[in-house]
């Protein structure tokens, strides 16, 4: 059984309040881009992990997807060992979730393949103890985010009629580190509401609380989201706590368009 997990970028982001247990309340719009890893599973067999393409950091059995199969398997003692492959493809440390998209869809897959018969809701728990924007993988449709990331409500959105544009820099953000140089606050206005405003607006209404640290210490970033404008960019923020950088493009204008940014970049 093979399936495609998919990265998301965020949509802005407002880091809201540091919580007693270390981790940060958050609001942020997740939506789902068609930029895939390949994960197969093959049984049955013994519990394997092997990996192709781009290669994970740490040590194997720390990888998400062995990950997913423990925490269902303590669950579920009959589950079977299974063969998984994982072939990345989705830039590692770039806050696009590729990680996260893999445990997701292990999850999915182990509940498909094995009539496990867990609901939406259930997955979305189980999702939600492997990492905090695991939880989204599951439905996988644009939604509005609180809590730690894991609190998702759908949200009428639909980017069809653009054309986004990634860039990745190369450079591995580490997720905790980019929190600790945050100060929390409160937004003056809601993500809940800017979103639903056209994308033409977003550039003077929605931000992305991670930027200016990560540009601080990285700026590069700060760069490539002056050219994605310079390029014609109606909106460009960095996705989640970095480095891949969007840019929303009208699809009329992406034609013509040779971008010389010198990093790698993604057209979808
Ligand atoms: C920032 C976001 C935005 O979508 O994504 P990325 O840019 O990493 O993709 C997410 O909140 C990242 O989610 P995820 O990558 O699953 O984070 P986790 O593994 O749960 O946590 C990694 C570390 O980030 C910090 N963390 C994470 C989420 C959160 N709401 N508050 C936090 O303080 C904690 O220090 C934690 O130890
Ligand atoms: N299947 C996996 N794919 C990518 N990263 C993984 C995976 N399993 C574990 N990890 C760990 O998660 C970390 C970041 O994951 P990733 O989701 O790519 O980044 P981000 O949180 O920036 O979106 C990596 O440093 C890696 O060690």
């Amino acid at each position: 059984m093979i399936v495609f997990p998919n990265c998301k970028i965020n949509l802005g982001l407002h880091v809201i309040r540091k919580r007693p247990d270390g981790f940060h309340d958050l609001e942020t719009v997740f939506y789902p881009l068609p930029l895939t890893d390949a994960l197969e599973v093959i049984t049955p067999g013994t519990l394997t992990f092997t990996g192709s393409g781009i290669p994970v950091p740490g040590n194997t059995e720390d990888n998400l997807c062995l990950k997913a199969w423990h925490l269902l398997k303590q669950d579920f003692p009959s589950l079977p060992e299974v063969n998984i492959h994982l072939h990345k493809h989705i830039p590692i440390g770039a806050g696009l979730g590729g990680g996260s998209a893999d445990a997701a869809f292990m999850l999915q897959l182990l509940n498909d393949r094995f009539e496990l018969s867990l609901t939406e809701g259930q997955l979305i728990a189980y999702a939600a103890k492997l990492g905090s924007d695991c939880a989204f993988f599951i439905p996988n449709k644009p939604c509005y985010a609180t809590g730690r990331g894991e609190i998702l409500e759908p949200v009428s959105l639909n980017l069809d009629n653009w054309s986004l544009v990634l860039v990745y820099p190369g450079i591995h953000v580490n997720t905790g580190w980019a929190f600790g140089r945050i100060t929390p606050k409160i937004p003056a206005q809601s993500l809940r509401d800017t979103i639903l405003t056209p994308v033409e607006s977003w550039k003077e209404t929605i931000s992305n609380d991670f930027e200016a640290p990560v540009f601080s210490a990285h700026p590069e970033l700060g760069q490539i989201k002056e050219e994605l404008y310079a390029y014609g960019a109606v909106y460009a923020t960095m996705s989640g706590s970095g480095s891949a950088m969007v840019g929303i493009f009208p699809k009329n204008k992406i034609a013509g368009i040779t971008f010389n940014t010198g990093h790698k970049v993604f057209i979808l």
